[in-house]
């Protein structure tokens, strides 16, 4: 698949009333526009404190500053303009409860924020304003996926069916399909769908959707489809399990949930690597969206997040989720670099983890808060934040072609004190946890990168004007929609697709970067330990890809083996058939039916040996897990060791 099918995007929210009065802690920070850092507050055996910060990387990351539009414009108006291509496009809001899903998609009446599918409708009909498009028809639909079953939300919720036909097209029995002339009508249509979406009161947010819902907006040319624009707010990420209060109904709701977000990360990852087999069928989402996942498609996946220190662990899991489906295109040396970004197998030697000393913010202690690192110019220097709600990250810059002076320096451990043969190692952790974790105000809105502050805005809303941001644009806001605007809706100059943002300058904090890896730990530290260490990572990593694929190819294995099995099944009947109507002796049938059950034997023991292969795999992958893990306790337990002694 063309690498620029699919666009991550990360969307932070500001944090909410609720939890500026609760005193919530924004442990979220957003840096040159596709870095999100998340500091997780965590807590050791003897109780003290440490932050984890995790760092991630997208194709674009926006911070609590950026409004709808700014949101729209960057990472969802080019899909529009490929639907007029002949693309099919999908624009996917994950995330948990009350992350800003909804708020993004539909915006939020109340204030007069429009949300994307205005925008995207708005550009739509100034489109086919254009000579070239006046013979299309724009027509919508809106549905919703709770529970696995099909609901039309523009016909009282009728329920639907999902078919496959013989050419393996996905078609939806009963699914109603409005045409509409103008953004008034799609609004209210949206509107009266919305009205009839399942929503449950939850813990997290008292008007929760629990189910996915769906908005197709579909470009016909003589009934053709010319190309469709589908919007999908999905359910809330967070398993059911985690959501209190929760019945029986709640807990399969949520059950099914997690099966088709699982499902539709497959899927992407399918087309992404290519592969023959795609499952869509593994949930009713997945199905659904089959056409628009294929071919010439594109995808714009926003992960919404919260900034709140309570939500930490849904935040992470969005931001995993988010990176596991934009890792996949990347080049194969990217992906074995950020495979040391992944997920949990050793918590304390992920390299996309950096532990800080945790720093109490209602602490007075100004002596403490400001450290110089060595640095050059005044981004060393950590000043004091009075604001308690903010937990951000120290950002440090590090050249990556700086030599060993510019580096982040790190304490000596006095020469006097007992060496343990790990010390190296847990010298510089050490020195890592000591240095000093302050209170940053939070960033400015950035400036965009150059070529993207170029960007000819067209003013979508005129009665929206007022909550534009004055710093996201350069052009005067108050332009109107003129009839000029409307033939040229899209800026001729700008495609994200063909420009994508790229970093302006490489973030110290990433430490997917294995220069800066480098330039923190191996180049200083060079144990036999350490050694040992990344050795075990290479293999597990190399085992973990390994165990992946098996993977997935048992599940095609699986549905190829089914398909055999039916074949055999069908000749089976055919012999029975044919002994009934004599057309067949029975020595000739005892040799045949004999024959399909060995073809059946051996089918099925091919298929055990995969499994027993892969069953092979997972064992040693548990192993060097086993062996990282137990390195890490090593360790820790040297690290404890020290701090005893010292
Ligand atoms: N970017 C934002 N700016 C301001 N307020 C926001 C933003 N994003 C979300 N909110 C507010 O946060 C609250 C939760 O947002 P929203 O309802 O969109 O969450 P959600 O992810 O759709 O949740 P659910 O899955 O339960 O429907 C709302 O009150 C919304 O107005």
């Amino acid at each position: 698949m063309d690498t620029n099918k699919i666009t991550v995007v990360i969307r932070k929210r500001p944090l909410g009333k609720k939890e500026l009065i609760r005193g919530d802690q924004d442990i979220v920070s957003v840096q040159d526009q596709q870095t999100v850092i998340l500091s997780e507050i965590k807590q050791k055996v003897d109780l003290t404190k440490f932050i984890e910060q995790h760092h991630f990387n997208f194709d674009l990351a926006f911070d609590e500053t950026i409004d709808n539009q700014g949101v729209y414009q960057l990472a969802v108006r080019p899909i529009i303009q490929a639907a007029f291509n002949k693309a099919k496009c999908t624009c996917f809001a994950y995330g948990q409860t009350g992350s800003g899903k909804t708020y993004t998609m539909l915006g939020d009446q109340d204030q007069g924020v429009p949300g994307l599918y205005v925008m995207a409708s708005h550009d739509i009909f100034a489109m086919v304003q254009k000579v070239e498009y006046q013979h299309l028809v724009i027509s919508i639909s809106f549905y919703e996926i709770y529970c696995g079953k099909l609901f039309d939300l523009l016909n009282d919720r009728s329920q639907l069916a999902a078919q496959e036909d013989a050419k393996g097209n996905v078609q939806i029995k009963g699914l109603s399909e409005k045409k509409i002339n103008n953004v008034q009508q799609l609004m209210q249509i949206i509107q009266y769908g919305q009205s009839s979406r399942i929503t449950s009161s939850n813990s997290a947010n008292s008007e929760s959707s629990r189910s996915h819902a769906i908005l197709q907006i579909t470009l016909k040319n003589n009934k053709q489809i010319h190309g469709k624009l589908s919007f999908i707010d999905l359910a809330g990420s967070e398993r059911g399990a985690d959501v209190r209060d929760q019945d029986k109904a709640t807990r399969v709701d949520g059950a099914e949930i997690n099966k088709s977000l699982l499902a539709l990360k497959e899927c992407i990852r399918a087309l992404d690597l290519n592969k023959n087999h795609t499952p869509f069928r593994g949930s009713k989402l997945t199905l659904v969206l089959k056409d628009s996942l294929i071919g010439n498609c594109r995808t714009v996946m926003i992960g919404n997040i919260s900034p709140s220190n309570a939500n930490s662990e849904h935040t992470l899991n969005t931001l995993r989720y988010a990176d596991r489906v934009k890792e996949l295109k990347k080049p194969q040396e990217q992906k074995n670099i950020d495979n040391h970004n992944r997920e949990l197998f050793l918590a304390r030697g992920e390299n996309n983890v950096i532990r800080r000393e945790y720093k109490n913010p209602d602490s007075e202690d100004e002596e403490d808060c400001s450290t110089n690192f060595g640095q050059q110019g005044s981004q060393g220097v950590y000043k004091v934040n009075n604001q308690k709600n903010v937990l951000l990250p120290p950002v440090i810059q590090v050249n990556r072609t700086q030599s060993a002076h510019n580096k982040l320096s790190l304490n000596e451990t006095p020469s006097n004190k007992y060496q343990h043969p790990l010390n190296k190692m847990s010298n510089v952790r050490q020195s890592n946890n000591n240095l000093q974790q302050q209170y940053q105000l939070p960033p400015k809105p950035q400036p965009l990168p150059q070529h993207l502050s170029s960007i000819n805005k067209v003013p979508l809303f005129p009665q929206y004007e007022n909550h534009l941001p004055d710093s996201l644009f350069s052009t005067d806001k108050t332009q109107s929609l003129s009839s000029q605007n409307l033939n040229q809706p899209f800026p001729p100059t700008y495609n994200f697709f063909q420009n994508p943002i790229l970093p302006s300058e490489i973030n110290a904090g990433y430490i997917g970067d294995d220069d800066y890896q480098d330039n923190l730990l191996l180049e200083d530290v060079d144990s036999e330990i350490q050694q040992k260490n990344k050795a075990l990572i290479n293999q597990f990593l190399e085992m973990d890809q390994r165990v992946l694929q098996e993977e997935d190819e048992i599940i095609i294995s699986h549905r190829n083996h089914i398909d055999d099995m039916v074949e055999i099944c069908k000749q089976d009947m055919g012999l029975l058939n044919s002994l009934d109507q004599k057309f067949v002796n029975s020595k000739d049938y005892f040799k045949q039916l004999k024959e399909n059950l060995l073809i059946k034997q051996n089918k099925i023991e091919e298929f055990i040996n995969k499994l027993n292969i892969y069953d092979q795999l997972f064992e040693q992958r548990s192993q060097i897990e086993c062996e990282l893990q137990n390195a890490q306790k090593y360790n820790q337990m040297n690290e404890n060791f020290n701090q005893l002694i010292q």
